[in-house]
């Protein structure tokens, strides 16, 4: 999906699980990237892209195994700077001439300090304090730099954890300067941008541009249906399509019967006076629970909804001429967490119903303009494209709702009592201004009962957690720190006013090793 008006980096992964980070990094600085997998990256591919610098992700295979990735040779040629990470530095180091090792003791994972060895460009701003932290993540080390090359920078047990050959600005670190634990990383990447010439051109309103001709080019002139939640995502992917086809879009907002309190006359209710955009409100909540009546496992109930989401979909398309596609509000940490990326090593953690839970066979083609993006960049988007704080301030709220917040098997009776507790602790949350603070609140119902006293009778009913985190992108979370009273109080709000629970818990679990979600 090259574009011609901007400049262009051109990152080649080789399956490392931070590779979009490396892309986020140089969206931060403004700057136009596409990431491709190695296997797709010829002479010829290089040659039409016209990159402007070049960046070789880490990855898990070992440059010392026969048949492991390599990059075409000519892109040494190109005349533009090339940096290298981990996987990256040593194919660099191998197809340069120098020499990868495995084993010898030489691993490193985590923290690491590096200690430098002299000047390099891309390393201003750092070392003002002496060593600087990075993050390692290898099991190989380069034994020997390739010619041409220098050392700048050694760690323990990385001897060459920066090396560079200046004059032709190629640039190769054993370390991961994408990752918030490596703090001078960002500086390392604007460095290498800054040498390379980018002139920082990169908006979102450049990629809403590029998007919108992207789904005109893709739709033609078929129709659309679109999956609307009210949530974030799909609200800023429906506006976004909306303004590239117009009128060939549908949307189809699904009420599963796993929705909050009052959520479906809201959300329909607020797109309908604020946009002029077809919408069906579809009520399949016996379809939906009726299908995961008796289930208890986390990726079963997660298929099911996936499955049921795509049935109901394709009813709707079926009854609109040319319907060929369904658009979705879909972000890079669902594709991450759901499955391997480009051939990636990255494991699955759970089947987000939009991705790992759709069914093999479909009928509709998708369209995700928003595949590729973290959320507080579609945050940025949808401010772009004007959408009420309304709703890009919301939530997020998982497309399976409240089956993944009521662990094991659901019945409409804790869905009920769900939907009151979640009501009243969301409201305690704007009550005391704290909304916009915390990135996710919700409460869960555990499949356990619990024994209390209330009026001086014994009760047996369900005891409930709360949660709420802060987090930038969903990836990674830390729990609020509520103070006392504010837990105390919400607490007894929802044990007086909810009937069936009689026990509440907050969870200060942090992601990882946790989740967001309790399933
Ligand atoms: N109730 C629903 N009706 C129709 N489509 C839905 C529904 N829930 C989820 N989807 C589809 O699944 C996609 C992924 O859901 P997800 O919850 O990640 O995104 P979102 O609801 O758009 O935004 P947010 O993360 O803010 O909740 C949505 O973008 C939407 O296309
Ligand atoms: O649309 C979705 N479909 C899903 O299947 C799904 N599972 C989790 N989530 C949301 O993703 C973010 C990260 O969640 P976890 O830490 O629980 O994996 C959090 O914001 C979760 O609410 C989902 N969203
Ligand atoms: N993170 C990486 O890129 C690892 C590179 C290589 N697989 C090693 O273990 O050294
Ligand atoms: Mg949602």
């Amino acid at each position: 999906m090259t574009q011609d008006t901007h400049d262009r980096l051109l990152i080649i992964d080789f399956g490392s699980q931070v590779t979009q980070l490396i892309a986020r990094r140089l969206r931060e600085l403004n700057v136009y990237c596409e990431i491709h997998p190695y296997q797709n990256v010829t002479t010829d591919f290089v040659r039409k892209m016209a990159p402007k610098a070049v960046i070789f992700s880490g990855g898990p295979d070992s440059v010392t195994r026969e048949g492991s990735p390599r990059v075409p040779q000519e892109i040494f040629d190109i005349g533009v700077p090339i940096l290298g990470i981990c996987y990256g530095q040593q194919v660099m180091m191998h197809q340069l001439g120098g020499k990868v090792e495995s084993g010898h003791g030489t691993a490193e994972f985590g923290r690491a300090f590096v200690t430098p060895k002299g000047q390099l460009d891309i390393l201003d701003g750092w070392f003002t304090d002496g060593d600087e932290q990075v993050w390692m993540s290898h099991g190989d080390h380069v034994s020997e730099i390739a010619p041409g090359f220098q050392v700048y920078g050694t760690s323990p047990n990385a001897p060459f954890a920066i090396t560079a050959d200046t004059s032709r600005h190629f640039y190769a670190v054993q370390f991961h300067p994408e990752v918030h634990h490596t703090p001078k990383g960002a500086k390392l990447y604007e460095n290498f941008v800054k040498l390379a010439g980018f002139s920082g051109d990169w908006t979102m309103g450049a990629y809403r541009e590029q998007m919108i001709a992207t789904i005109r080019e893709q739709v033609g002139d078929k129709q659309v249906i679109c999956g609307l939640s009210g949530g974030v995502d799909s609200s800023v992917a429906a506006i976004l399509i909306h303004e590239a086809i117009g009128d060939q879009l549908t949307c189809v907002f699904v009420d599963h019967g796993l929705l909050r309190k009052n959520e479906a006359d809201e959300v329909v209710g607020m797109f309908r006076d604020n946009y002029n955009i077809r919408l069906i409100h579809a009520d399949e909540s016996d379809l939906f629970l009726g299908e995961l009546e008796g289930q208890s496992d986390p990726e079963t109930k997660r298929k099911i909804i996936g499955k049921l989401f795509i049935d109901v979909f394709q009813k709707h398309a079926d009854t609109i001429d040319g319907a060929e596609f369904l658009a979705q509000g879909t972000l890079y940490p669902d594709v991450i967490e759901s499955v391997s990326f480009s051939g990636g090593p990255s494991v699955t953690i759970k089947s987000h119903h939009n991705v790992g839970g759709l069914p093999e066979k479909m009928g509709l083609k998708l369209v995700e303009p928003l595949r590729e993006l973290f959320k507080d960049e579609v945050r940025a988007l949808g401010r772009e494209l004007g959408l009420p704080q309304s709703f890009i301030g919301r939530h997020p709220f998982p497309g399976p709702g409240l089956a993944i917040r009521c662990p094991g098997e659901i019945t409409r009776e804790k869905l009920d009592i769900l939907r009151e507790a979640d009501a009243i602790y969301i409201d305690q949350i704007r009550k005391h201004g704290l909304y916009d603070d915390i990135w996710q609140a919700f409460v869960a119902i555990l499949p356990v009962r619990t024994v209390g006293v209330m009026g001086d009778g014994r009760t047996y009913d369900y005891a409930c957690a709360l949660r709420a985190v802060t987090s930038v992108d969903g990836m990674t979370a830390d729990y609020y720190p509520f103070s006392h009273e504010f837990l105390g109080e919400t607490a007894t709000r929802i044990i007086n006013e909810v009937k069936g629970i009689n026990r509440c818990t907050y969870d200060i679990t942090s992601k990882p090793p946790g989740t967001i979600e309790w399933e």
